[in-house]
């Protein structure tokens, strides 16, 4: 779950990378590992700009890298590793270094990068052994794209590319890259998993800027207006502004499998000021903490009497525990103190980093908790790393009997798209019982949110046209690539007719093989 961002602004003399790093700010939240920046403007001008760490520490330390990237459009990201691959290479946007100034921006996973980097490897490309989805993805866009004849791309020669990308690449993806010849583009994969929003700021007769974020809280903030989620399998071709016209072009490059957004976004991923896919991510949170509010009852049934407050966790459970305390008619008790200047935990890279995150960033308040029957709510359980350090907490702050109730279902299968949860075997659900699960994290009672109901919480806060539904792969272990598989590829000329999900009359063109050549040797910077 990274975060990606991209600005194309009306005026070329204007820099963009200000509000790239800002927007990029209110991202950190979906990447915490490492941060980037790559930029062009008019005369050949770009520039790039990434490293490890949080974006206002990489700011502050590289300054200066910050200050020459120089040009009036840009992508950045902010990265949350899925393949256990940290390698700096790894770092996005992806850029090569000589003439192949093309950078790319990806938030999700992709499911076969091990047929990708034998087929890559087929047409005669050498991706390293340690190369990660993003940089495969990357491998099939500039060489299909063609080297040299990239800084001359055409729109079509692009959707081509885009086409390939789409026929090779499985799983999710929601990139947006800059192209030197074109300028910025963004695409989101057929099944619309990882969210992808467009937004304008008109600036009356001098045209408009244009963004494109992960979240609708990075165009909120930063002015952009009339906010356009991306549809499963949509483009939108942004040419640059010095080139005269710089109007957005949408275009639906492949038919939709099936609209299905991530539903853990609404869970955690995202920030509760966004509203994704049609829907408020605010809302979802609140109809979730209504609905466990019955789970509660119905599943601890006269205990409930004797709870004496709800206390939620920081911050995930907030919204959700508010909404249920008020449904069950208790006072809400704000027992656990997070430290400000602490991180998320979850999305730390080892278990020995997310405790210590956890006990550093959690506190207790003990009057709250003693000789008091408490009940604690989460956004969600996934190791039990913090519910099991939070139950210890509540206990040793005096607590009589500790209840753990959780917003979302139990997790018990792992998240293939773009969520470092590939390994059931450290989920805390994972072959266990409710009963289990609660004996295993201390608790007295413990209570989950049916699937059903959370399905219902996100599709009663739509407003207007929302998603058919969603992907719940992590609760439920049917994955929606796998329900509506996308055909395999096959070759020569037969290959656009065999895909019904190609509707598009452009050309088909493959990889090119002078490229190909061209790539070798050469690497990520
Ligand atoms: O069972 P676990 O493996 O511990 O994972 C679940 C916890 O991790 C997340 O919190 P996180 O600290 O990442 O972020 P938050 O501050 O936004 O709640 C989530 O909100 C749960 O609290
Ligand atoms: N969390 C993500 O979306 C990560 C994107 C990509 N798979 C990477 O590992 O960099
Ligand atoms: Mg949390």
């Amino acid at each position: 779950m990274c975060g990606v961002i991209g600005l194309s602004y009306a005026d070329p003399k204007k820099d963009v990378a200000g509000e790239l790093v800002e927007g990029s700010i209110l991202l950190q939240h979906r990447g915490q590992d490492a941060c980037g920046f790559a930029v062009q403007g008019a005369v050949g001008r770009s520039g790039v700009a990434k490293g490890r760490g949080l974006v206002m520490d990489f700011v502050q330390s590289e300054s200066r890298s910050i200050n020459n990237l120089r040009g009036s459009e840009g992508i950045g990201h902010v990265r949350y590793p899925t393949n256990d691959n940290h390698a700096d290479s790894q770092i996005q946007p992806i850029i090569m270094d000589g003439y192949h100034r093309t950078s790319l921006s990806h938030n999700g996973h992709l499911t076969n990068p091990q047929q990708l980097k034998a087929e890559l490897r087929g047409d005669g490309l050498e991706p390293g052994d340690n190369a990660g989805d993003t940089e495969l993805m990357y491998l099939v866009l500039i060489s299909a794209l063609g080297v040299g004849r990239e800084s001359e791309a055409s729109p079509s020669q692009i959707l081509s590319a885009i086409l390939e990308v789409y026929r090779r690449c499985q799983g999710s993806f929601a990139c947006i890259c800059m192209i030197p010849s074109f300028g910025v583009v963004a695409f989101r994969d057929p099944y619309g998993i990882k969210p992808l929003v467009f937004g304008e700021r008109s600036l009356g007769s001098s045209g408009s800027d244009f963004a494109i974020a992960s979240e609708s809280v990075v165009l909120q903030k930063l002015g952009f207006e009339h906010f356009q989620d991306l549809k499963p399998g949509q483009m939108v071709l942004i040419p640059s502004s010095w080139r005269g016209n710089h109007q957005p072009h949408f275009h639906q490059v492949v038919a939709p499998q099936s609209y299905a957004p991530d539903i853990f976004e609404y869970v955690y991923l995202a920030r509760a000021d966004s509203v994704i896919d049609g829907i408020s991510v605010y809302d979802s949170r609140r109809q979730m903490g209504e609905a466990l509010a019955r789970a509660v009852k119905s599943k601890l049934g006269p205990a409930v009497k004797a709870i004496d407050c709800v206390i939620p966790v920081p911050d995930g459970g907030y919204i959700g525990a508010l909404e249920s305390a008020r449904a069950l008619g208790k006072p809400v008790s704000l027992g656990f103190v997070r430290n400000q200047h602490s991180c998320r935990t979850f999305i730390m890279p080892n278990q020995e980093q997310r405790l210590r995150g956890v006990r550093r960033k959690l506190s207790t308040v003990n009057a709250e908790f003693q000789g008091r029957n408490v009940l604690i709510i989460d956004d969600s359980i996934v190791r039990g790393t913090t519910s099991r350090e939070i139950v210890a907490m509540a206990r040793k702050a005096g607590a009589r009997k500790v209840y753990l109730a959780s917003l979302s279902p139990a997790i018990r299968f792992k998240h293939i798209y773009g969520i470092d949860l590939a390994d059931e075997e450290k989920l805390v659900a994972h072959k266990r019982t409710d009963e289990e699960v609660c004996a295993n994290l201390g608790a007295d009672g413990l209570v989950y949110l049916p699937l059903p109901e959370l399905v219902d919480a996100c599709q009663r806060s739509t407003v207007g046209e929302g998603p058919l539904g969603f992907e719940v792969g992590l609760f439920s272990g049917n994955y929606v690539t796998e329900t509506y598989p996308v055909s395999p590829a096959k070759s020569g000329s037969e290959r656009q007719n065999s895909l019904p999900w190609f509707h598009d009359t452009a050309e088909f063109g493959g990889l090119h093989r002078a490229a190909c050549h061209a790539l070798r040797g050469t690497r990520i910077v």
